[in-house]
């Protein structure tokens, strides 16, 4: 019999018996989490699943809050109990305390390390620690500094972009795509050193166009992740390549393509900055990135590292990838996210732009005065806070552990609980925005987009509630060993983006109607298209149609 189908037969046989003995056992045998309330799930087999990734969830979010508290009980497949958690204590354990134990699904790990290397997102526990003692310094303030006159350059071309598309009255304007394209440029100048678009024309590049097909392609492949820890050391590389040459869906072929390219192209890459290295500083500033982009400095200081420091050139090339894929979609969204509202409070955006136009004054903005403008600065928190990017992250227990509370759980037998006993292997999923949107913390208004909050004393609940979160008290960008790596990087882009945009254009809202879906990463539709795409209405301010080029 040929190999495949002896497998396809083991693996039939084995899939059965365990959903089997993860029905029975979620039967007979009693769990800590038994007692903590949460709603039914919609089926054995789906569990809450169909709500927790539903486009259109964000009620069920909300009722999950109001409803049953800080920490709920959720399911997963098969009957597997999952927790929703936004308790702020709760949090600092699950991301800061006990880090270590609450670590990434294996999942995660195996299916980011097959598709792109041992990067940040493929590594755990000293692993990651030590490529994370490489990568820190190169996202320092300082070298972010250096970095704004590449994203002034990028931020210009979008702009003259725009503006041939509206210089002769407003129109409606594909936001969405052109903040995608802006962060792939942005990170490809910025992080590798490196042009994808020219932004001025539609050019193909090989790597850009793998990298933007990486998501969509992916979405589709979900359950397929979950199951690649089964089957990973499964025989010999060359078995497994050939098994997965074979596989006839599409989607999975292309996702090999995609990972193919990227490698392939990573390298050619890293190997010319390596030539340029060699060569010396007068190589390395004729160079895209000058030598001032992330991985241009990564690469020095790692030739200069400790024997025991240096990470070899697998995780470097890696460290390309995951950045790009990771810098892309979050801030393009939020930044679109940002015009959206801007759009739709045309008083904020008018106070936004006098703000802006001041501080301008006919030329950029520089990065000390961009950094500290307040209003600016409030619209960009205030839109992270209330609706960040990844609306939440998951984590697995690798050991029983107690969760401690800032608030008692009422039992589902009325006892009130001050700690839960969380099992092994139980799934956490992180409510980032359950924490972001807490009005016990934020107060009654809570869920409206308020700028001006940020203009004032936060309450007090806010400081003493010790969210863990790296920016700002809020969890958009996580916190402890695993936080955001980029989130500096990624302050900058939104607030130079929007203040070369709003001091060239006005926005306002379309024909159709924009709606935001939830997701790993939340991301816009227009109308009753299903596709990602946020259209808006630009019209040039009379002043820029003279003064910018298109
Ligand atoms: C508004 C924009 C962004 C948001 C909301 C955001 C949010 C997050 C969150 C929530 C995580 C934790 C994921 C997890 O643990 O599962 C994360 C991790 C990460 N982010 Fe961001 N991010 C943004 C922009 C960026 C940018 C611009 C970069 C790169 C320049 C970047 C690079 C990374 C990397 C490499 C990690 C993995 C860190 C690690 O595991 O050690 N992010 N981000």
């Amino acid at each position: 019999m040929p190999a495949p189908i002896i497998l396809l037969q083991s693996f039939l046989i084995c899939g059965t018996s365990w959903i089997l003995w993860r029905f029975f056992r979620q039967i007979i045998v009693k769990s800590p989490l038994d007692n903590v309330p949460g709603p039914e799930p919609v089926s054995f087999w789906k569990g809450n699943l169909p709500q927790v990734y539903d486009r259109r969830g964000w009620g069920f979010y909300e009722k999950l809050g109001y409803t049953y508290g800080q920490v709920v009980k959720l399911y997963g497949m098969f009957g597997h109990k999952m927790l929703y958690v936004y308790d702020p204590l709760a949090l600092h354990s699950i991301i800061v305390k006990d880090q270590y134990v609450y670590e990434e699904a294996a999942w995660f790990v195996k299916s980011n390390e097959l598709l792109f290397g041992p990067g940040l997102l493929a590594s755990l526990g000293d692993h990651h620690r030590k490529q994370r003692k490489m990568l820190n310094p190169v996202f320092s303030i300082a070298h972010m500094r250096h970095m704004t006159p590449i994203f002034y350059r990028v931020t210009h071309k979008l702009e003259s972009a725009i503006m041939s598309r509206v210089r002769d009255g407003p129109g409606e304007v594909d936001i969405l795509n052109w903040m995608g394209r802006t962060a792939l440029e942005l990170i490809g100048q910025g992080g590798l050193g490196y042009s994808f678009d020219p932004l001025e024309e539609d050019v193909p590049d090989v790597l850009g166009d793998a990298l933007k097909a990486f998501m969509p392609t992916f979405a589709k492949l979900q359950i397929h992740r979950r199951l690649i820890p089964y089957f990973a050391e499964l025989g010999s590389p060359r078995l497994r390549r050939w098994i997965l040459d074979m596989i006839p869906d599409a989607r999975i072929q292309k996702m090999k393509y995609i990972s193919d390219t990227v490698i392939e192209q990573s390298w050619k890459i890293f190997n010319e900055k390596k030539a340029a290295l060699v060569k010396g500083d007068e190589a390395v500033v004729h160079q895209i990135g000058e030598g001032k982009d992330i991985m241009s400095i990564l690469m020095k200081a790692n030739m200069n590292a400790s024997a025991g420091d240096k990470l070899p050139e697998d995780e470097l090339i890696a460290q390309m990838s995951m950045l790009t894929l990771a810098a892309m979609d979050t801030t393009s969204n939020a930044l679109s996210r940002t015009l959206h509202l801007l759009s739709e409070h045309q008083d904020v955006q008018e106070k936004l732009r006098a703000e802006l136009m001041q501080a301008r004054d006919g030329k950029d903005i520089s990065y000390d005065d961009l950094v500290h403008l307040p209003f600016l600065d409030a619209v960009c928190r205030e839109t992270l806070r209330r609706y960040p990017p990844a609306p939440w992250i998951f984590r697995v227990a690798t050991k029983d552990i107690m969760m401690p509370l800032s608030e008692p759980v009422r039992g589902v037998n009325g006892t009130m609980m001050h700690e839960i006993l969380v099992p092994e292997g139980t799934t956490i999923q992180v409510g980032i925005m359950g924490s972001n949107w807490n009005k016990a913390i934020w107060g009654e208004d809570a869920m409206e987009w308020r700028p001006e909050r940020w203009l004032s004393p936060l309450p007090s609940a806010v400081e003493e509630a010790k969210i863990p979160g790296v920016y700002s008290n809020l969890m958009t960008f996580l916190g402890g060993g695993r936080a955001c790596i980029g989130f500096k990087f990624s302050q900058i882009e939104m607030k130079t983006v929007l203040s070369v945009l709003l001091t060239t254009f006005k926005f306002s809202l379309p024909k159709e109607k924009i709606e935001w879906n939830m997701a790993g990463v939340t991301y816009p539709t227009t109308g009753d298209d299903v596709k990602a795409r946020m259209l808006l209405t630009v019209e040039p301010l009379e002043y820029a149609k003279i003064t910018v080029e298109a």
